[in-house]
């Protein structure tokens, strides 16, 4: 049931399982001393009330069984240890690794519904939520019940009028907290999506601040900052109400049970059936027996909240992978659409799409903003797979291929690059790993990168610092073009791949291009009509459609929307 319930996996659950019998016996062993001394006061007792006239000669054996007891005391906690804390540590590293290579197989359109700080906090915040519960909630809890079970087995045999006033009040607290569970999931939820905004505020924050201040907004943006922030004291404060009333409200019912064994033992010790040696005990025993249960009801509270985190794992985990064979088997890289239809959420973008790219040619896709250019070059390499129709590579469909086979076929560059906090040669050696440090340079030469990189302090080696803070834009797309071509892919896409360069720099970069992309299949995405004038071919897409298709010159005679675009560039 616990492997089901917190998504365990086999080796973890086994471990639990064993973290559980390890903390219960290490209770049961601990309570035994206890009984012992309660024997010694039982011996004491009745020589004080006279039922008994010497001190049992069991005394000494009794005590050298608390010292062995001790002794596996001490062996049990070590196993608990070892069983609970070691194992949990490696079953939440492995439920990251887990839930890293479930993200790694999942499609780009769950990244598009989900929050990336929310992804983040699962991986991170409820592997480590967990953790806590598998090293110490789950076995002190389980440990605790066991013990209780088996003590209360115990009082109901000697004396089952008392011992039923013990046990009683434990059911009913216990109770009392579990159904508390679903106003505390609530509240740990609500905590959570406050956290999740303020996180999400501070990080947009910091990404705008040069908008921020340069429209004057900044002072406006952080008083929205602070109301996220105050809710988020607000739900904090919320999140430890609900399983403090109920932790409180059980505590409180605990301590029925010695009231009731006081007035049912003081009337049963009136009444003459039960003898004051008896009463004591039970006394003893009400006082001591709910001790674990302060910490155990907060431990309850605790696995409660953890099944909210439990939820959002089990939630990524249910998202159908995108998979495919390992193998393709493609007949040369031709890409083609044969009649494409794709929608984001319910809205359509692609409304039967058509075309091929040849391989050794260049295809341009262009069209009004928000067309459907970027996306059709994305489904092409497996970003999201097209609801209906179909995409080919070679004459192999592409949603028959498990994206990272497929992958390696593409190279692509978009507009917005996303570079490392790392040196200019490993940023662009990510293309290929193992690529040599001359393979590096001759990519950047290619790329028109090679003055630039001269000028930087340390050359090749200089740290560009996070996502490249330290180029410029049309530098930072040298760098990214650098490491498509050291890639040296036989499809490459490049998405407004020149748009942050000057005129000059994009003619330059685009005659080294020509040549290097000679027999590859290049798809081209651009707004500057001069960037795809030498195009082979070019796909004119209109709200999601085909609208013409054809040579440059061939559409210019056409004089469509192409003709338009042109046109309209050229300020006509
Ligand atoms: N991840 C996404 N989730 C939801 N809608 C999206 C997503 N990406 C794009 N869209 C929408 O799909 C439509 C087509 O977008 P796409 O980026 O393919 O157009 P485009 O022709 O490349 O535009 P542009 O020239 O401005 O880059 C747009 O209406 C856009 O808002």
């Amino acid at each position: 049931m616990l492997k089901r319930l917190f998504a365990l996996s086999d080796q973890g659950s086994k471990d639990l399982n064993k973290g559980i019998a390890a903390t219960t016996l290490s209770n049961i062993c601990l309570i035994i001393p206890s009984s012992l001394l309660i024997m010694v006061i039982w011996e004491l007792l009745n020589v004080i009330s006279g039922e008994s006239s010497g001190i049992s000669e069991y005394i000494p054996v009794f005590c050298i069984m608390t010292v062995v007891l001790f002794i596996i005391v001490f062996c049990t906690q070590w196993l608990q240890y070892n069983k609970t804390y070691t194992v949990a540590y490696e079953e939440s590293a492995n439920r990251r690794i887990v839930l890293a290579e479930k993200l790694r197989r999942l499609p780009l359109s769950f990244f598009g519904q989900k929050n990336l700080s929310d992804l983040t906090t699962t991986i991170m915040g409820d592997c480590t939520a967990l953790e806590r519960v598998f090293s110490n909630a789950l076995p002190q809890l389980f440990g605790t019940i066991f013990m209780f079970i088996i003590t209360a087995i115990g009082l109901l045999v000697m004396d089952w009028r008392l011992g039923l006033c013990i046990v009683i009040p434990v059911p009913v607290a216990a109770l009392v907290v579990f159904a508390a569970r679903k106003a505390q999931a609530k509240a740990e939820s609500a905590n959570m999506d406050a956290k999740r905004a303020a996180y999400d505020g501070v990080q947009e924050y910091l990404d705008t601040i040069q908008e921020l201040k340069s429209c004057s907004r900044e002072e406006e943006y952080l008083a929205g900052l602070e109301k996220k922030l105050d809710y988020v004291v607000k739900c904090s404060f919320r999140n430890e109400i609900a399983p403090g009333a109920a932790t409180t409200t059980a505590q409180f019912i605990l301590r029925f049970g010695l009231v009731a064994v006081l007035l049912v033992g003081g009337y049963l010790v009136a009444a003459g059936s039960l003898t004051i040696p008896m009463f004591i005990l039970y006394l003893i025993f009400a006082g001591r027996i709910y001790d674990p249960f302060t910490s155990c009801f907060m431990l309850m509270a605790e696995v409660f909240s953890s099944l909210v985190s439990v939820k959002r794992m089990k939630q990524i985990d249910a998202t159908p992978e995108q998979t495919g064979s390992n193998v393709c088997n493609n007949k040369g890289f031709d890409i083609e659409f044969k009649n494409v239809h794709f929608s984001y959420n319910e809205e359509p973008v692609l409304k039967g799409v058509s075309f091929t790219a040849k391989q050794g040619e260049v295809t341009a896709l262009v069209g009004p903003s928000g067309s459907g250019k970027s996306t059709a070059s994305k489904l092409a390499a497996r970003f999201w797979d097209a609801d209906s129709g179909q995409i080919t590579l070679g004459g192999v469909d592409v949603k028959s291929v498990e994206p990272e086979t497929l992958f390696k076929n593409f190279a692509i560059v978009f507009q917005d690059v996303l570079l490392f906090d790392e040196t200019v040669m490993e940023n662009i050696r990510l293309g290929r790993s193992g690529a040599t440090d001359e393979e590096v340079k001759a990519a950047a030469r290619a790329a028109q990168c090679e003055e630039f990189i001269s000028r930087l302090p340390q050359g090749y080696q200089t740290n560009i610092g996070e996502n490249g803070s330290a180029l410029s834009g049309g530098e930072r797309q040298r760098i990214s073009i650098a490491r498509a071509l050291l890639k040296n892919a036989p499809v490459i896409l490049l998405d407004e791949a020149t748009a942050s360069m000057d005129a000059e720099s994009e003619t330059l970069v685009q005659d080294a291009l020509s040549v290097l992309l000679k027999d590859k299949t290049v798809m081209v995405i651009a707004h500057r009509m001069r960037t795809v004038a030498n195009a082979d071919k070019i796909v004119v897409l209109d709200d999601g459609k085909v609208s013409e298709m054809g040579t440059p010159q061939e559409l210019m005679k056409k004089n469509g929307l192409y003709a338009h675009l042109v046109a309209l560039q050229r300020g006509k």
